[in-house]
């Protein structure tokens, strides 16, 4: 059976309805549930082949050698002087849902799933046939930036490129361990000769020693914790509504910190400890200490197991009102709930660059995950932004243009540096 170009578009125009229709049941249900909660398409078969299945790293080794700090309880990339003397800054206080009833449950394990849909290699060439047309008609909404590059650079001959990068399933492939989320040299030298072309930075859920060592070039600024831990430059950030710490790296150049979430330090080690301790009987589980915020991960879990694993989650949170869980790729993170996130990271780090006014920039925006949609959003309400989301498989994203995956990040990011020189 081979359905037409209307047929499927129509399925899809249904998914959309049935999405939508679960998310005002869930706003409903949960009324600070709709905040996080993103669907996806699932497109499942009985012969479904992971979207996500582990990639082979082609990553070089790498070895701790930074200008920032390793260890997350010290400052040592920081002046003595300049850290005491400066304001925690007041962020607005923004509450995510962490109930921990079977309903959300539920849905927290149909977000994660949606993040990461399953291909649709189905059991004959028609359902692939099928999956294709499905894809290239998400492709009309969401176009390659490839194929749109010149629309993406229209602008740009008279404006100020700066790049944004997210980390996992962007600079690198998505992988089953993540102590082993390598970016290629390849990668890493396409990354740096963008940042000769252009101000570059990586906001990433990884804490921001941990990123750094990962992508190991210091021409960039980077943002960990989801955009809770930024260092960024010095200049131009005078006048910012929230200030930043000023600090200097190891190279003695003059940045700034700004750690939003500062006084959820304890707390958030106190819930890692306790996540540790709560799903550690659950073979495959994994609880990353992000710094300002915890990944429990579910990728090496098996599928049956997942329910057990998210209500101790749910559990957990029962003691930490203040904290929030959001939702990646199979991954659920906890964090201060506090209303800062990677949009307002990039806003910030715009400023802090010295755009005031977003009309001069032209911020481009790489990212393929939940958290993201918040960048694209940001980008979006600017005159020339550029929102790229990552995937090969059809999600509901705010993004404008599209790539497939890290091979074509690479590809992108290459065209804009020719495109420079
Ligand atoms: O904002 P990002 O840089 O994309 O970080 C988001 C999370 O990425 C990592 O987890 C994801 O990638 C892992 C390695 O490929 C994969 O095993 C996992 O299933 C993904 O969710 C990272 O480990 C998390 O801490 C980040 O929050």
């Amino acid at each position: 059976m081979v359905l037409k170009v209307s047929e499927v578009s129509g399925s899809l125009d249904r998914y959309h309805e049935e999405f939508e229709g679960a998310e005002g049941f869930l706003r409903a249900s949960f009324p600070s549930f709709g905040e996080t909660f993103v669907g996806g398409m699932a497109l499942r078969s009985k012969r479904s082949v992971s979207a996500d299945s582990p990639t082979s790293s082609c990553g070089s080794s790498l070895s701790v050698a930074s200008v920032i700090s390793t260890s997350p309880s010290k400052s040592s990339v920081l002046s003595a002087s300049s850290v005491c003397s400066m304001p925690i800054p007041v962020v607005p206080q923004k509450k995510y849902s962490a109930h921990a009833d079977k309903g959300n449950i539920h849905t927290w394990i149909d977000a994660m799933r949606a993040q990461s849909p399953p291909h649709y290699h189905g059991d004959t060439v028609e359902a692939f046939d099928i999956e294709t047309t499905i894809y290239n008609s998400w492709l009309e909404k969401h176009p390659s930036a490839l194929s749109s590059f010149d629309k993406v650079i229209k602008h740009a001959v008279k404006k100020q490129i700066v790049v944004f990068l997210d980390y996992d399933g962007t600079l690198s492939p998505i992988v089953e361990d993540p102590e082993r989320a390598f970016m290629s040299a390849e990668m890493r030298s396409t990354v740096k000769d963008v940042a000769s072309c252009f101000p570059t930075a990586v906001i990433s859920g990884r804490s921001r020693p941990k990123v750094y060592d990962f992508v190991q070039l210091s021409e960039l600024y980077y943002a960990g914790s989801h955009g809770m831990d930024i260092m960024g430059p010095a200049n131009g950030s005078d006048g910012f509504r929230v200030k930043g710490i000023k600090a200097r790296d190891k190279k003695g150049n003059d940045v700034v910190l700004f750690q939003p979430a500062i006084e959820y330090l304890p707390l958030i080690n106190k819930v890692t400890t306790a996540l540790l301790e709560s799903t550690k009987a659950i073979k495959g589980s994994k609880v990353e200490n992000n710094k300002y915020c915890v990944s429990v991960h579910f990728r090496r879990v098996k599928e049956e197991l997942w329910e057990a694993l998210a209500e101790r989650v749910g559990n957990v949170m029962k003691d930490f009102p203040t904290l929030s869980l959001t939702h990646g790729r199979k991954v659920l993170e906890v964090r201060p709930s506090i209303a800062w996130d990677k949009g307002k990271a990039v806003e910030f780090l715009l400023k802090s660059l010295g755009f005031k006014d977003t009309s001069d920039v032209i911020p481009i925006y790489l990212g393929d995950d939940k958290t993201d949609e918040d960048a694209f959003k940001m980008v979006n309400t600017t005159k020339y932004g550029c929102s790229i989301l990552v995937s090969s498989v059809v999600k509901p994203t705010e993004a404008k243009f599209s790539l497939r995956d890290p091979l074509e990040v690479m590809e992108f990011l290459r065209r804009l540096v020719d495109w420079k020189k």
